[in-house]
């Protein structure tokens, strides 16, 4: 898209350098993807918690919730999924700027919509973590009710069931829920963020 030549960038006082200097931690985003039921809203939560107790400032994005508010406009067809993820992408960059760690938890099953979000960032700055869930098992878990519906015909272009979801080709992480413990799992993200000294 074309930037409108009237439209001038301001330049803030104070920078992202600074505010991660305040906050004493780099900033970035953790992209949690993965079908409905695999476990993204409770790895995040428990993230968000390590996070919390160990001092450092992060904040969960979460579609069920950003759905209520700032992309209620949206459903899912792939055209609303897209904008769903960018607008995501752009938040996330807010907080990023704002020296937060962002933690969003969202289907995301385009890859194509996943590499648009990942060029919004620098190379260290966007975690990708694949919550990878057989179909079978997070049908099993259900824990909206959500597959049972969209079996019963009740709920259209359901993901896994009449929508599709591409999966991640090169994650900086993967996290098979179906094998790991929610603690093992977040231990392994840690782990990564240690490792990359972004933590
Ligand atoms: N048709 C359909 N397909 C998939 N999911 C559906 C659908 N309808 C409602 N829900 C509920 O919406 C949550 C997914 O929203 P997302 O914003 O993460 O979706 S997407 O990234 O735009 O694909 C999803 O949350 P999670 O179960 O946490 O993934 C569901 O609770
Ligand atoms: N190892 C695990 N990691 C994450 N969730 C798990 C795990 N094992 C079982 N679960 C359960 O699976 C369900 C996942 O639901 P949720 O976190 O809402 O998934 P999503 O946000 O991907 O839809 C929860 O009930 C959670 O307790």
């Amino acid at each position: 898209m074309n930037i409108n030549p009237n439209i001038i960038s301001q330049s803030y006082a104070i920078s992202k350098e600074d505010r991660q200097a305040k906050n004493k931690h780099r900033s970035f985003v953790i992209w949690l993807t993965g079908l409905s039921g695999s476990g993204k809203s409770t790895l995040a939560n428990a993230l968000d918690q390590y996070f919390f107790n160990n001092g450092l400032s992060s904040y969960v994005l979460d579609g069920d919730n950003i759905r209520q508010g700032l992309n209620k406009n949206l459903g899912f067809s792939p055209a609303d999924r897209k904008e769903n993820i960018r607008r995501v992408g752009e938040v996330s960059k807010l907080f990023v700027s704002a020296g937060l760690i962002s933690i969003a938890a969202f289907i995301s099953p385009y890859l194509e919509d996943r590499v648009e979000v990942r060029e919004m960032f620098s190379e260290k700055e966007f975690i990708e973590v694949f919550v990878n869930c057989p179909l079978e098992l997070c049908e099993k878990r259900d824990p909206k009710g959500l597959y049972r519906k969209a079996r019963n015909g009740q709920l259209q272009q359901f993901t896994g069931i009449s929508s599709p979801y591409e999966e991640s080709i090169e994650p900086e992480i993967e996290i098979r829920t179906d094998q790991l413990s929610v603690e093992e799992g977040v231990s392994k993200i840690i782990s990564f963020l240690k490792g990359q000294v972004l933590i």
